[in-house]
């Protein structure tokens, strides 16, 4: 049977969200935009502030998106900002919304200087019984080097173009 592939991705400003259209033209599949109910705020400093907050508390937000049939996708690839170090809150609603038992999990981030931080071990976490890949770190948008960085790192991991 063929894959299927799901590129889940959460992003505030843009970043992770040009990375996760480089990779569906990649690899195919159905991209679908994890968003909280509550938009965040775009003031950097509340932001900033409000995400801290949450973060320290486990918070995991309401999601406005559903994926209608999780079971339909056997390779999940997750994309999220670094936020303080770690996933941004609304992407751990998702990992724990969904049942990723014996999927494949490919993690994706970006960020502004501070690399993956904890984002790939969070991600693995939140899914103990997927099989988790070696993610993807991207500093900001990419820049013009994004698209051969994404093939180089999907083709070290074995993922390849489905219909
Ligand atoms: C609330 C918040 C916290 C952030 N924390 C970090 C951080 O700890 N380390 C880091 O390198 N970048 C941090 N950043 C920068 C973002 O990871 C970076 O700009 C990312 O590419 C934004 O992705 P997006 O455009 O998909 O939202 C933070 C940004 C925000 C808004």
């Amino acid at each position: 049977m063929a894959k299927r592939i799901l590129v889940a991705v959460f992003s505030k400003s843009g970043n992770t969200r040009r990375i996760a259209d480089h990779i569906h033209e990649s690899v195919g599949g159905t991209i679908f935009e994890i968003q909280s109910e509550v938009p965040y705020p775009n003031d950097y400093n509340a932001i900033v502030e409000q995400a801290k907050k949450e973060i320290r508390a486990g918070h995991k937000p309401a999601l406005k998106t559903k994926v209608d049939n999780i079971e339909a996708y056997d390779t999940v690839f997750v994309g999220s900002p670094n936020w303080w170090s770690t996933i941004a809150p609304p992407v751990a609603t998702f990992l724990s919304e969904y049942d990723l038992l014996g999927k494949t999990v490919v993690p994706f981030c970006t960020h502004g200087g501070g690399g993956a931080g904890r984002i790939f071990t969070d991600i693995a976490a939140l899914c103990p019984q997927a099989t988790v890949l070696n993610g993807l770190e991207v500093y900001g948008d990419g820049g013009g080097n994004a698209k051969a960085t994404i093939s180089q790192w999907l083709h070290k991991i074995g993922v390849g173009k489905v219909i």
